[in-house]
């Protein structure tokens, strides 16, 4: 159980100030939606939470305290799974957890566990011993959601999790995503696949050059544009063409 929170963050890159003024929360057992079009900020804004990118101003806080303090602490609570799956093509699946486990420093036994579970749940037994060559995008985006969900953190972030995937394997990690916020996970996910979000996020972050144009639920969104109904695209098209 664990809370982020982001305040008045500024980041970018060099001289590139890309980010300005971001502020929001995600609590335990939420699933928060990152939306925006392309070169918005998304990514750059989970690098900054990541730490990939220092913040030019701001902090992130994760249970109240700050990240910057609290680093070691803070990778051991948090998971990210990125846009591309990143693969070592010389190590097998099972290789790919003991990495991970190790990395994480979990004990034997709870990476038994939960590397038994994670199989079941992903339907990945039979491919425990074999290199990501033989292995579809789908598959390869598994490896990366078993990697990151193996340590059980408490704060989950997925850059864009459906590309690639087909119905079936979006309707499985929406599946598991979904548990896993039962269990108490809180997950940032940044995603295009509106309609995906607007069934499985609780609220949303709307992103536009660099700043958040709006933060709320779906709920909050049809009250304030009167828009009854609206599915999260049209919310979407008019928040961007009220800002344009
Ligand atoms: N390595 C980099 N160096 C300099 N500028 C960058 C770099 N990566 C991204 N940018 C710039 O930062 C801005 C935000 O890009 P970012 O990748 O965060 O957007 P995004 O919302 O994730 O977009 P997409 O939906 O296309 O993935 C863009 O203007 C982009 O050109």
């Amino acid at each position: 159980m664990s809370r982020l929170e982001i305040k008045n963050l500024r980041s970018g890159y060099d001289h590139n100030e890309i980010l300005r003024d971001i502020s929001f929360e995600i609590q335990s057992g939420e699933i928060v939606g990152l939306i925006g079009e392309n070169g918005a900020g998304k990514t750059t804004l989970i690098k900054s939470i990541l730490g990939i990118l220092a913040l030019t101003e701001g902090e992130i806080f994760i249970d109240g305290n700050e990240i910057d303090d609290e680093w070691d602490n803070a990778k051991g609570k948090m998971a990210y799974i990125p846009e591309m799956p990143l693969l070592y093509e010389e190590l097998t699946l099972k290789e790919h957890l003991e990495f991970t486990g190790m990395a994480k420093g979990m004990d034997q036994e709870t990476f038994n566990k939960r590397v038994e579970e994670l199989l079941v749940i992903f339907n990945m037994k039979e491919k425990l011993h074999h290199f990501p060559s033989s292995f579809s995008k789908g598959m390869r985006q598994k490896v990366m959601v078993m990697c990151g969900l193996l340590h059980e953190p408490s704060i989950l972030i997925v850059d864009e999790p459906f590309i690639g995937l087909d119905p079936r394997a979006i309707k499985a990690l929406v599946k598991i995503l979904q548990e896993k916020k039962q269990q108490g996970l809180g997950i940032l996910m940044s995603t295009h696949v509106l309609d995906s979000a607007e069934k499985i996020c609780d609220r949303f972050v709307l992103l536009m050059e660099g700043k958040v144009l709006y933060k709320g639920t779906l709920e909050e969104m049809r009250n304030d544009t009167g828009l009854k109904d609206a599915s999260l695209m049209d919310l979407f098209d008019y928040f961007m063409g009220a800002a344009a």
